[in-house]
């Protein structure tokens, strides 16, 4: 018998915040100091999801080159700087989200983040929507030695809710939240067609599209 689904899990740019316009600004305030040119909104779309360092090192490559480590890490460093330091101006929750966690968080589920953006910023950009209070465990880029694609960050967020993979749902955009939450072994693997994700979403192995956010509350039965 399959185990009933206690848990939620969701990934956090692309799946529950429009969160890309922020990060272009921070990024372009970033070049700015470098006296480097700005990048554009798509370009910042197709970069998300590898955490801000991969982010940053992506800006450079695309406007002059990546500098030396040392260099590297002070601009991701920086970067960082400037975005938690207003991470939510542009950002805002896709339709159907705010209402949608309420009537699961109503439902009794118990509901968690799992992202590859660095914590604080994350904390700060989730409290800045007003919807901190709607999960029980928040898991960040680093908050484990590694992130999503690896199984880790998820096993460590349902460890924190207290439920076990076959009781939970993942909710993602991008091939990283699919192939982490499989490796997890979560009941079942969900996808938004709205989100970065840089591969076709029909060449990964989830488990079912959500066309609409607000369909979740129907898809979390067997
Ligand atoms: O790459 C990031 O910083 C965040 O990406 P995620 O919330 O989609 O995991
Ligand atoms: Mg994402």
């Amino acid at each position: 018998m399959r185990a009933a689904i206690r848990a939620v899990a969701f990934d956090l740019d692309g799946t529950l915040v429009d969160s890309v316009a922020d990060l272009m600004h921070a990024s372009n305030a970033l070049l700015a100091e470098l006296g480097r040119p700005p990048v554009d909104l798509p370009s910042v779309r197709s970069f998300v999801g590898d955490g801000a360092a991969k982010l940053v090192e992506r800006v450079l490559a695309a406007t002059g080159g990546v500098p030396a480590p040392d260099e590297a890490a002070r601009c991701v460093e920086r970067f960082l700087e400037i975005y938690e330091a207003d991470p939510s101006a542009n950002s805002v929750l896709y339709p159907g989200v705010a209402e949608t966690l309420e009537a699961l968080a109503a439902a009794g589920l118990r509901l968690g983040v799992c992202t590859n953006k660095p914590m604080a910023a994350t904390l700060r950009l989730l409290d800045d929507l007003g919807i901190a209070g709607r999960f029980a465990a928040v898991v960040g880029g680093d908050s484990y030695p590694t992130r999503k694609p690896s199984p880790e960050p998820v096993l460590g967020l349902l460890d924190r809710l207290g439920v076990r993979p076959e009781e939970t749902v993942f909710v993602g955009d991008n091939e990283h939240d699919v192939a982490a939450a499989r490796a997890a072994g979560v009941a079942r693997v969900l996808v938004v067609p709205y989100g970065y994700t840089r591969v076709p979403l029909e060449s990964l192995p989830h488990d079912g599209v959500l066309d609409r956010f607000a369909d979740l509350t129907g898809r979390l039965s067997c």
